[in-house]
């Protein structure tokens, strides 16, 4: 696990697309994408390079249950709107929040996952420690599946909605054994609410009442983090 603390959330940006430049270079072409604030930099990045994502693929991390993808608060909408549509890729897979049908949503996800294994994996974290929407408690070795919402997520995540009672209550994630799979994982925090649940992943025991603490056990992790995220380290 490497740990660089960098300046500021724009340097360790910068760096992350450095690294995420390298994998490519090196035949990387299957990116696993996160959402979230975390990751802007990052895609802006991306999108300001000459980098050429028409021959990349990407499966993101998550998507909302219940909200379409024209929806300024869903996931597909945040890609598309941050990233795919100034840099289309190849084909780009997020799970489908608008079908209620889990186990039909599961099954194909998981198949994509087998289809398409991970190069380099992009994660932000939560201040749970959560990644993707893999909560507290979830088994280290999940696959695809859906999860309800614990109430700090929503409350993080409510700044992107009207009120908390707009978030949804569930979402499809990607699960931590998939995660795990990619090659390389690039994890990104910034800000000082990410301290606690930093520190806890790089210091702490394994748990999943932690869940980024798995990352400890991966071969391949960069972690990258502004001060502010680091100063519990
Ligand atoms: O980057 P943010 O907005 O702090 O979100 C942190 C984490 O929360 C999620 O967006 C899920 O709520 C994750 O995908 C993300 O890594």
């Amino acid at each position: 696990m490497k740990v660089l603390v960098m300046k500021n959330k724009e340097e360790a940006s910068k760096r992350a697309f450095e690294l995420l430049l390298a994998d490519i270079k090196n035949g990387g072409h299957i990116l696993g994408l996160a959402t979230g604030s975390t990751p802007l930099d990052l895609y802006q990045q991306i999108v300001k390079s000459d980098l050429d994502c028409s021959k990349l693929i990407s499966i993101n991390l998550d998507e909302y249950v219940g909200i379409a993808p024209t929806n300024p608060q869903s996931y597909h909408y945040f890609m598309q709107h941050n990233l795919f549509d100034q840099k289309p890729f190849m084909k780009s897979f997020i799970p489908d929040g608008m079908n209620f049908n889990a186990a039909e949503v599961i099954k194909h996800y998981n198949q994509v996952l087998k289809n398409y294994p991970i190069d380099t994996q992009i994660l932000g974290i939560g201040t749970n420690g959560h990644i993707g929407f893999n909560e507290p408690g979830t088994a280290f070795d999940s696959q695809t599946h859906q999860v309800k919402l614990t109430t700090a997520t929503i409350e993080a995540n409510a700044r992107f909605f009207a009120s908390a009672a707009e978030v949804p209550q569930k979402a499809y994630t990607m699960g931590i054994g998939s995660i795990m799979k990619a090659k390389h994982i690039i994890l990104l925090a910034f800000g000082k609410q990410k301290a606690a649940a930093l520190t806890a992943t790089i210091n702490g025991p394994l748990t999943t009442e932690v869940p980024a603490s798995i990352l400890q056990s991966h071969p391949n992790v960069t972690i990258l983090a502004d001060q502010a995220a680091a100063s519990k380290l």
